[in-house]
Parts: structure tokens; C-alpha cells; sequence
């Protein structure tokens, strides 16, 4: 079975002692499929990251961050680098949230930048891709995140694109006011997207769901086969709901494994 990413963004929630709790919390209770056949991560607020790492210590449970600047240092008042993040042997960095495209000004062309720099510090970038709602209204919705991820990977290698993750998180499913998308809608932006990828060179990067998952959509999502991992934001906010859905996702994971001959033939 290939390895199901599931994890989840906190946004601007959690302080240091709500992080340490969390993560007491989530070691008390991981489940047998972490590190092996689930990639489970966390990504806290920048304030949190140490005592995050700290925390985490050796339990299979990757860190991640949820913005940096490209530049290697400056007048950047309020940002954050890469350097900055490799003191926290962080796993991994978001980049391009809708969130941040839409109140903080991101555009394609510093995402990319983001992108090169999380590459050339080794820090592997998560880039969010998603379509709006007008987007979706005019039957658009995978030619607006395969745009997105072209214009994110411009002018890098195969490689380094290989070393990448996408979460395919459609703007109107985010949040409180969001619908999640039908497993058969996701899956078909996913075939998209993993096309596009296969196009650029790089057919292995992963493409994670995100958008009003929960526990009710989490096993059918994880069923499509064109989904490599689900992007959590509020049902996982308590170690109890990231575990929860976990184990929804993988059991509906494992019934996708393909039935070995033996087994059949066997009878
Ligand atoms: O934004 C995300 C999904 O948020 P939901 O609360 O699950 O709609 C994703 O990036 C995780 O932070």
C-alpha cells in the first residue's frame, strides 16, 4: 500500500501550552498505521514550532510550518526564512494557502519563489492549489489548479518537483461557510492534477485533499484511489479528531489494496 498522507493545519490557533497538550495527547493515542502506512504531520503556528519539535521528540509525527518568505534574509518585517525554519527540523512548509492568497497577497509568482527557496533549504513544500467557486460554476475547476501548479513549479527539475506534496483545497469547501467536495468531484480534479504532474516530469508527488473534512466524508474521500492524503483543518483540532480520522481513512485504505493472486487462486 503506498503511504496515505493525512494531516492537519492549525491556522491562527494554539498556543505553546495548547501545542504541548495536543501533542501529549496525540503520542497517548497514535495509531499503528503512523509512520508506516500513514504519514501523519502537524502543522502549528510559527510561535509553536519549538516546543512542537520538542514535544514530537522521537514519535512518528512530521512538523510542518505554514508560510515563509523566499528571500534568504532582509527587510522583510514579520517574516519568516527558510534558514529560520531549519532550526526547527521541520518536515515540511505550506505554501500558498488560499487563505494567504486571498487576505496576505500571495500570487503564482511568489509561490513559486517559496517553492525554489523550501527546495534549496531541503524543506519540502506542501503547495495548496484551488479553484473558486466561479471557477467551479463554469466547469473550471481543474484547468484553474493545474494552472496553479504549473505557474508553482515553474523552472525547477523533475527531481526537485518530485520532492514535493500538492493539496488540492477547493476555495468555496475551506471553513465554516464551506461545502466539502463529493469524493467523485475531488477525485476527478486529483486525476488532473496527477496528469498535470506526470506531464511536468514528476508522476509520484502526492496530491492530498483538504476542505471540510470530517468524519463523516474522511472514509470515502480516502477511497478515491486518486487521493494521496486528506489536509485537515477543524475536525482535526483535538488529537482525538486527527486520530478518529485516521482510522476511517486507513480502513477505507486498506479495503482499496488489490487482492494478492495467491488469495485467489488459493479459493
Ligand atoms: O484550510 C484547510 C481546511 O480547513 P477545514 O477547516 O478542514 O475546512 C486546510 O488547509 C487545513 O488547514
Amino acid at each position: 500500500m503506498s503511504t496515505f498522507w493525512i494531516g492537519t493545519g492549525w491556522k491562527m490557533n494554539k498556543t505553546v501550552a495548547e501545542t504541548r497538550r495536543y501533542i501529549a495527547d496525540l503520542k497517548a493515542r497514535l495509531p499503528d498505521e503512523a509512520g508506516a502506512d500513514c504519514a501523519l504531520f502537524i502543522i502549528p503556528p510559527f510561535t509553536a514550532l519549538a516546543a512542537a519539535r520538542e514535544a514530537i521528540g522521537a514519535a512518528p509525527v512530521l512538523l510542518g510550518a505554514q508560510n515563509m518568505h523566499w528571500a534568504e534574509a532582509g527587510a522583510y518585517t514579520g517574516e519568516i526564512s527558510a534558514s529560520m525554519l531549519e532550526e526547527f527540523r521541520i518536515d515540511l512548509v505550506e505554501l500558498g494557502h488560499s487563505e494567504r492568497r486571498e487576505y496576505f497577497g500571495e500570487t503564482d509568482a511568489t509561490i513559486n519563489l517559496k517553492v525554489k527557496a523550501a527546495l534549496r533549504h531541503g524543506l519540502r513544500p506542501l503547495v495548496c492549489v484551488g479553484d473558486s467557486a466561479e471557477e467551479r460554476a463554469a466547469g473550471a475547476s481543474a484547468a484553474a489548479v493545474v494552472r496553479q501548479v504549473r505557474l508553482a513549479f515553474a523552472g525547477l527539475t523533475r527531481a526537485e518537483i518530485g520532492r514535493s506534496l500538492v493539496a488540492y483545497e477547493p476555495v468555496w469547501a475551506i471553513g465554516e461557510s464551506g461545502m466539502p467536495a463529493t469524493p467523485d468531484e475531488a477525485g476527478a480534479v486529483h486525476v488532473a492534477l496527477h496528469d498535470a504532474l506526470k506531464e511536468l516530469g514528476a508522476p509520484s508527488v502526492p496530491v492530498l485533499y483538504g476542505g471540510s473534512v470530517n468524519l463523516e466524508n474522511a472514509a470515502a474521500l480516502a477511497a478515491e484511489p486518486a487521493i494521496d492524503g486528506l489536509f485537515v483543518g477543524r475536525a482535526a483540532w483535538s488529537a482525538e479528531g486527527l486520530v478518529s480520522l485516521v482510522s476511517r481513512a486507513m480502513a477505507a485504505r486498506k479495503r482499496l489494496r488489490p487482492v494478492p493472486t495467491e488469495a485467489i487462486t488459493a479459493g
